[in-house]
């Protein structure tokens, strides 16, 4: 396969906090690469790079087999931030078009307001649209110059259920038709509906870059919740990957494997009371899977959200 995008030993630091330290990473022609991580993982600083709209403090990205800053390789590359502000007194059709003209090769708008469900949209000015409507439009206009990469900063998120179902049915689409696409989503659902490869990164590293069926089987835990005054016993058997006090005189144990634990559990004989047993959050998995790779706690990170400039 072809790498159309990559970057070799990159970090990047905003002065003191290191975003990204040390990643390597090949985008592949005709995937979905979903890019999983907590807050401050360095998702969004990551997608800047390829962008070109900073640059490594040290090592190589490259886009296209050229530098992401030259705007002849970027004409291939088509984006959604985070965020997006649209005219607000032009119709949706008018922002379509005028996006496309930035493009050598464009999609039809008839066409792309299709493939997005904006079709009955066209005619409606962008300031009367629905937050989901928006960012439907927001992630279309990535699309509009038939790129050959995309490069979409969680595009989901605040939207409902269905809104997202609708924009993932989209993007699946396109990407049958051939796109490659990045994906950043702090969502495994997001990630299991859309990715075939998953990048998980905390704290500006790379801690898992795999199939999907590969990541999920790490990050999907169980959390084995109960009370026993043997607490050690219970952390050693088979299948505990991690244990914590949760202060109200229970312990929690993780473990991808409930049901087994739980038989262990009763074999062994070591009492215990009050059994409750409920899926882990993606953040207690992420904690998980980053206790071999730590570099500055996530608090230090949400502290240095303020100095963004
Ligand atoms: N312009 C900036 N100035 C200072 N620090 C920054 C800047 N941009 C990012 N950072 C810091 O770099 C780290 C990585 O941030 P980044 O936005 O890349 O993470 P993220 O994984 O995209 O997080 P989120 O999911 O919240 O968007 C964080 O600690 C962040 O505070």
């Amino acid at each position: 396969m072809t790498a159309l995008a990559s970057l070799t030993n990159v970090s990047r630091r905003f002065g003191d906090q290191l975003a990204l330290d040390d990643v390597t990473l090949d985008i592949e022609s005709g995937s979905i690469l979903g890019l999983l991580g907590p807050n401050g993982a360095g998702k969004t600083t990551l997608i800047s790079l390829l962008e070109g709209l900073r640059s490594p403090s040290s090592g190589t990205v490259r886009l296209f087999g050229g530098s992401p800053g030259d705007h002849r390789n970027r004409v291939g590359l088509g984006s959604t931030p985070q965020e997006t502000a649209l005219p607000e007194t032009l119709r949706v059709g008018e922002v379509i078009d005028f996006v496309g003209r930035h493009f050598p090769e464009r999609m039809a708008t008839a066409e792309l307001a299709g493939e997005f469900g904006l079709t009955e949209l066209l005619r409606r000015q962008t300031g009367s649209l629905s937050g989901g409507q928006k960012r439907r439009l927001s992630v279309a206009l990535a699309f509009v110059g038939k790129p050959r990469l995309v490069l979409l900063d969680e595009p989901t998120t605040g939207l409902d259920v269905d809104a997202r179902r609708t924009l993932w049915d989209a993007l699946r689409r396109q990407h049958e038709a051939g796109a490659t696409v990045v994906v950043t989503s702090h969502y495994l659902e997001e990630i299991e509906a859309l990715a075939q490869r998953v990048v998980v990164m905390a704290h500006g590293r790379v801690i898992a870059d795999d199939a999907l069926p590969a990541v999920l089987a790490r990050v999907a835990l169980r959390r084995v919740r109960l009370v026993s005054s043997e607490v050690e016993r219970i952390a050693s058997l088979d299948g505990v990957v991690r244990h914590e006090a949760s202060g109200d005189g229970t312990t929690t144990f993780y473990a991808q494997d409930s049901d087994r634990l739980i038989v262990e559990l009763v074999r062994s004989g070591i009492p215990f009371s009050d059994l409750a047993v409920r899926g882990a959050t993606l953040e207690e998995a992420f904690l998980t899977l980053t206790e071999d790779a730590p570099a500055g706690s996530p608090e230090d990170a949400s502290e240095a959200e303020g100095a963004r400039s």
